[in-house]
Order: structure tokens, then C-alpha cells, then sequence
């Protein structure tokens, strides 16, 4: 019986097919071990061009999915900033992610059940390796622009790292090269709460899924900024309990708890504390410095999670780099929502270029 429990996307738009690649061969993961085989979920809109340089490659964030032009509706879509009339975009949803790739609650063909906690440690160079021979499949020879944000713009990083001249123009967006232990603290606090609930270790896709709640709600704290929530959130004087900003944290767990498994979530969050674009290649700003494609790094002025300092470093060490800002009272998520600024700082970066 095959468990694949893949949630349904909310983001799915029905017109849009989402494709299977499936890959037989064992990947040989950076931690030692095996994946035997893998399959990952994938979207394309708009065709290649004849001269083949429209490839448009992007990467979800930690809850995301293939289905971009959803979640990324502002920037991806016919009229907007990345236009299938024009580009050839590709997402696939990530190695580990629940929907539709290949992650915890899929089958081990070893034992005919699905992983559960044997799931493989993933880093962000295996998700880059496994996105590559997905390019490959596609036949896709060159990317113009490789974008992503946070845990997207760590692999889009290594996968950059991976492509060279494959690869002409890289955009990270509130990310980082190596992960900084006030991130990590941020996730290994959340995966204290999926801990603290009792049926987390059980063998079952809802194992854990009250501890994702709360989870969430401490991750929304490192995804927004208190001008976000005095903005949105604020009580009137007279309120002494049952504050507006409870309700909307908990909403949010509940919302994500209901799309998500907190399997996916453990293995996402280990995959981001992992980061190092330097592991191996004698250090981050050495291998930042052997990354060839010009790269646009975005930070956010007030993005709790990943500083905009750690966007300034990537675009200080590489050989072409750029740093642009998004001022946002919306902190790290500002990358999901402040469109219009978005468009305006790639567009100049696209046009220093002539490209
Ligand atoms: C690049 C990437 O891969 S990103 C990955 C793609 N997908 C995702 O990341 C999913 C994440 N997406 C998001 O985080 C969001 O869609 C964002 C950031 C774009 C916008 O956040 P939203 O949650 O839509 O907006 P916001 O944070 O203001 O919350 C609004 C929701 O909270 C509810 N809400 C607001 N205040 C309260 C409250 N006090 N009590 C209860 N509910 C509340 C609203 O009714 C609304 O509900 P809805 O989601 O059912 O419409
Ligand atoms: N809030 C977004 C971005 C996190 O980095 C998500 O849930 O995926």
C-alpha cells in the first residue's frame, strides 16, 4: 500500500500540470549515505527559446512548492516580472519537501514502507545535486537566472557553485552561504516543539502535527518584525487576555499544520542549519569567490532571520556581486510579498547588464 501521503498543495493551480521526474540510481548523498533512487515534483511554463537562454530556474522557500505562480504570483506569471510569454520557468519542489518529491513519508523501496524517521539527512548540496540531474533530464543546457529565497537561496547558492558558466545570473534572496547559529537556534527551537508532542516517533503522517503548531508560530515570530505585528496585530487599551496577536499566531500553526507534516519540516529545517557554502572547498568566502555567474544578493532591511548583513557577504565575496535592499516592515517575508520593489531591483539588475 503505497502511503506517499503527498498533501495537496494549496497553491496548486489546476491548469498548470505538475510533473514526476523519477530518478532509479541510488544519489549518493554528502552525508555518505544512499538515497535509492528519488523522484522529484516539477512545474514548466512557457517553452525554451531557439537560442535556449530564457531558462528561468526557481527554488521554493522551507513550505513551498513547484506551483510558483501561486505563491510567487506577484512576480511569476503572463505580465509580471518573469512571464511564461517570454521565459521558460522551472520549479521543483524540493528533495524532502511534501509535495510530490521524495520525503519521509514516501515508500523506502528497501522495505516497502515509507521512511519515516529513517529518512536521510539532507543537505543543501544533495537538493542541488538532485535538482542538476532534473536540468539534465529536462536537457537544459544553460539557466539564465537561478532565483530563490531563504532555504531557496541556500540552493540556489551550492547549485550555482555546482553550475559555473552554466548558470549566468544568480539571485539569493534573505538567505545566507553558511548558517548562523541564531538561525539554527531559531529551527532547533521548533523542533523542540514537535518534540514535545507525545505522538512524535510514532509511525504515522500526523506524527507530530500539534508540535508543528507551535513550531510555526515560533517561526512566524522569525519571519515578520514587531512593526509588522503592531501594524497588524495591535489590541485596543481595555484588552487584558486573548490578544489579537495570539489567535493570529495560532491560526497560522493550525493553517500550516493542516498543509504540511512535521517529518518534512524536521528534515527542511536540518537541511537549512546544515548550510555551508565553504564545507569542503576551503571555507565560504573561497568558494563564494569561485562562483562565476554575476549574482544579485537581496537582504531585507529589518529580516530577523537571516541578517542582511549575510546577503551584503555573499555579494562582497563573489567575483560579479551585487547587493540590493527591500525596506520592509515585513521583515524576512518581505521576499514573498514586497513585489514591486522586488521588480524595480531586478530589473536594474538586468539592465546593468543589457541582458
Ligand atoms: C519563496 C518560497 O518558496 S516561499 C514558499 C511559498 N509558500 C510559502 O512560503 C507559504 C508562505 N506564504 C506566506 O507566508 C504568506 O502567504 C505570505 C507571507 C505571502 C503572506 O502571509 P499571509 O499569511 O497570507 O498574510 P498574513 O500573515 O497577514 O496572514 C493573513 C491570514 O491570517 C489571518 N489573520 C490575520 N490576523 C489574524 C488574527 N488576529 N487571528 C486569526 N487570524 C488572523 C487572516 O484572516 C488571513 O487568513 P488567510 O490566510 O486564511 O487569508
Ligand atoms: N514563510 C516562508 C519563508 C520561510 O523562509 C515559508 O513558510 O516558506
Amino acid at each position: 500500500m503505497n502511503l506517499t501521503m503527498n498533501l495537496k498543495s494549496p497553491y496548486l493551480i489546476i491548469d498548470m500540470a505538475q510533473e514526476t521526474y523519477t530518478n532509479e540510481d541510488p544519489l549518493k548523498l554528502e552525508s555518505g549515505e544512499f538515497l535509492p533512487g528519488f523522484q522529484l515534483a516539477y512545474t514548466t511554463q512557457g517553452h525554451l527559446n531557439t537560442s535556449k537562454d530564457n531558462v528561468i530556474w526557481v527554488i521554493h522557500a522551507l513550505t513551498g512548492d513547484a506551483n510558483v505562480q501561486e505563491w510567487w504570483s506577484g512576480l511569476v506569471g503572463e505580465d509580471k516580472f518573469y512571464d511564461p510569454t517570454k521565459h521558460f520557468i522551472v520549479c521543483a519542489n524540493l528533495l524532502g519537501s511534501c509535495y510530490g518529491s521524495t520525503q519521509p513519508l514516501s515508500e523506502n523501496p528497501k522495505t516497502g514502507k515509507p521512511y519515516y524517521y529513517d529518512f536521510p539527512h539532507l543537505t543543501t548540496k544533495d537538493m542541488a545535486l538532485s535538482l542538476d540531474l532534473l536540468r539534465e533530464h529536462l536537457g537544459i543546457m544553460e539557466i539564465n537566472t537561478l532565483i530563490g529565497g531563504s532555504l531557496g537561496g541556500q540552493v540556489a547558492l551550492e547549485w550555482a557553485y555546482l553550475l559555473k558558466h552554466k548558470v549566468k545570473n544568480t539571485v539569493i534572496l534573505a538567505s545566507n552561504a553558511k548558517t548562523s547559529p541564531w538561525t539554527i537556534g531559531f529551527n532547533e527551537t521548533q523542533r523542540m516543539a514537535i518534540e514535545s508532542d507525545s505522538t512524535w516517533g510514532q509511525s504515522t503522517p500526523e506524527a507530530g502535527k500539534k508540535g508543528l503548531e507551535a513550531a510555526r508560530a515560533i517561526a512566524m515570530l522569525s519571519y515578520r518584525h514587531p512593526e509588522n505585528f503592531a501594524e497588524n496585530q495591535a489590541d485596543a487599551e481595555d484588552k487584558t487576555d486573548q490578544f489579537r496577536v495570539s489567535s493570529y499566531l495560532r491560526y497560522q500553526g493550525n493553517k500550516l499544520a493542516n498543509r504540511f507534516n512535521a517529518l518534512s519540516y524536521w528534515t527542511l529545517t536540518k537541511t537549512m542549519d546544515s548550510h555551508d557554502l565553504g564545507r569542503g572547498r576551503g571555507g565560504v568566502k573561497k568558494a563564494l569567490s569561485e562562483i562565476p555567474s554575476r549574482v544579485l544578493a537581496i537582504g531585507v532591511d529589518r529580516d530577523l532571520l537571516f541578517l542582511r548583513e549575510e546577503s551584503q557577504f555573499i555579494a562582497q565575496n563573489v567575483q560579479l556581486g551585487t547587493y540590493r535592499e527591500i525596506q520592509s516592515p515585513y521583515g524576512h517575508d518581505a521576499f514573498l510579498i514586497e513585489y514591486s520593489q522586488l521588480s524595480y531591483i531586478l530589473s536594474s539588475f538586468y539592465l546593468e547588464a543589457n541582458d
